[in-house]
C-alpha cells in the first residue's frame, strides 16, 4: 500500500511569559478524535504552510495571524499515512481565540502539558514549545565566583533560560560544588540547568537534566534518565541523530555549523547540510559552532529550535 502523504500546518500560540500554550481538543468523530492538538489543518492545493495556517486559525479559533515563525517540522508515520506537521510559533495575532467549531480550547501551563493526551506525532512539538531559542553552554572557568558573575549576567541581561554546565577542567567534587551554586542561580531566574556529564550526577544534584557527549550517546542502549528530566546530547551527523532519537533524547545540538577556533580541524556543516539533517531529526535541534544570537532567526528558518553558544553569551 502506498501511504497518503498529508501536510498539516499547526500553531503553537505561547503566552508572552512563555508559561502557557493554547491547545484544542479534536472532535471525537475525526481522525485522532478526542486527543488534544495544536490548532491547524491540512494544506489546500497550492497553499503554502503559512497561508494554510492563517486560514485554519481563522476557521478554527476566529483569530487573525499577523506574524509567525517556524518552530519545528515533524515527519511521522501513522499506519495509514505519512504526515508532515509544519508547526509555527505565533508571534502576533488579533482577536480572542475560541472554539469556533465547538471544540474545547484551553490555555495550559507548560508543566501541565504532559497530562493531556496528544497524537503520537506530537512528542517533538511538546518538547519544542517548552524550549527557548537560545541554549547557553558555559565556558571553562577556574574560579567559581567569576563563573557565577558571568552566568548571572547572561541570565539577567541576555534572558537566557537554558544552561548547560560544561566544566571539563574541574574534578568531580569541584564540579558538584559549582553545579549546586549554578542551580541556585538558575532557579532565581526560572532557568533550566543541564549537567554535562554522567546521568548519575542527578543523584547528587537535582538539576533539570543531563547533556551527553556524542561518545557517551553512542554507548547507550536506552534512555538513562526519567521522563521528568531533560536529556540532551551533542551530535555531528545522521548516525548520531538517529541514535539520539532511538534512546529518546529530548533535544540535541548539531555541530559544527561554522569553523570555530576551538575545533579548527573539523569541517563545518554549513546551513545547507545542517538543514537537510534537521529536516528528518525527530527532536528539536540547536545549531552549534560559531553561532551568535543574530543567527537565531536563520536557524529557525531552516528548521532548528535555535542556537547554542558559548562565546556569544559568556562574557
Ligand atoms: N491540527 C493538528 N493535526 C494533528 C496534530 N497532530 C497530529 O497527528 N495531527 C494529525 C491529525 C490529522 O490526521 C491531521 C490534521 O488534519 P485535520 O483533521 O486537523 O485537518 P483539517 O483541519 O484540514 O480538517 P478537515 O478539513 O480535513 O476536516 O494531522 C496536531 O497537533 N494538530
Ligand atoms: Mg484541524
Amino acid at each position: 500500500m502506498v501511504k497518503r502523504r498529508v501536510h498539516v500546518a499547526a500553531a503553537a500560540i505561547i503566552s508572552r511569559d512563555s508559561r502557557r500554550v493554547l491547545i484544542a481538543r479534536r472532535p471525537s468523530n475525526v481522525d485522532q478524535g478526542g486527543l488534544w492538538e495544536f490548532p491547524g489543518g491540512k494544506l489546500a492545493p497550492y497553499e503554502t504552510g503559512f497561508e494554510a495556517l492563517k486560514r485554519e486559525l481563522h476557521e478554527e479559533l476566529g483569530v487573525e495571524i499577523q506574524r509567525a515563525q517556524p518552530l519545528i517540522r515533524v515527519h511521522h508515520e501513522y499506519p495509514d499515512k505519512h504526515i508532515l506537521l509544519d508547526v509555527w510559533q505565533i508571534l502576533a495575532f488579533a482577536g480572542e481565540p475560541f472554539g469556533r467549531e465547538g471544540q474545547a480550547v484551553r490555555w495550559v501551563a507548560m508543566d501541565e502539558l504532559h497530562s493531556y493526551p496528544f497524537p503520537a506525532a506530537n512528542l517533538p512539538i511538546l518538547r519544542a514549545v517548552m524550549l527557548p531559542t537560545e541554549y547557553l553552554i558555559s565556558d571553562e572557568e577556574e574560579d567559581d565566583e567569576v563563573f557565577l558573575t558571568k552566568l548571572g549576567r547572561a541570565l539577567r541581561e541576555d534572558g537566557i533560560r537554558l544552561v548547560q554546565l560544561r566544566a571539563k577542567n574541574l574534578e568531580p567534587d569541584a564540579y558538584l560544588v559549582r553545579a549546586e551554586k549554578a542551580l541556585g542561580l538558575c532557579r532565581e531566574y526560572d532557568a533550566r540547568l543541564l549537567l554535562n556529564g554522567e546521568p548519575e550526577l542527578l543523584q547528587s544534584i537535582d538539576a533539570d537534566g543531563v547533556h551527553l557527549t556524542s561518545e557517551r550517546l553512542m554507548s547507550l542502549e536506552r534512555r538513562p534518565l526519567a521522563e521528568s528530566k531533560w536529556l540532551s546530547a551533542s551530535t555531528h551527523d545522521r548516525v548520531q541523530l538517529d541514535q539520539a532519537a532511538r534512546i529518546g533524547c529530548d533535544f540535541v545540538t548539531l555541530s559544527p555549523l561554522r569553523t570555530t577556533p576551538s575545533h579548527p580541524e573539523v569541517d563545518p556543516l554549513g546551513w545547507h547540510d545542517f538543514q537537510q539533517l534537521v529536516e528528518t531529526a525527530a527532536m528539536p535541534v540547536f545549531a552549534l559552532g560559531g553561532m551568535t544570537r543574530h543567527d537565531a532567526n536563520h536557524a529557525r528558518a531552516v528548521g532548528a529550535q535555535g542556537i547554542a553558544s558559548i562565546r556569544d553569551f559568556w562574557k
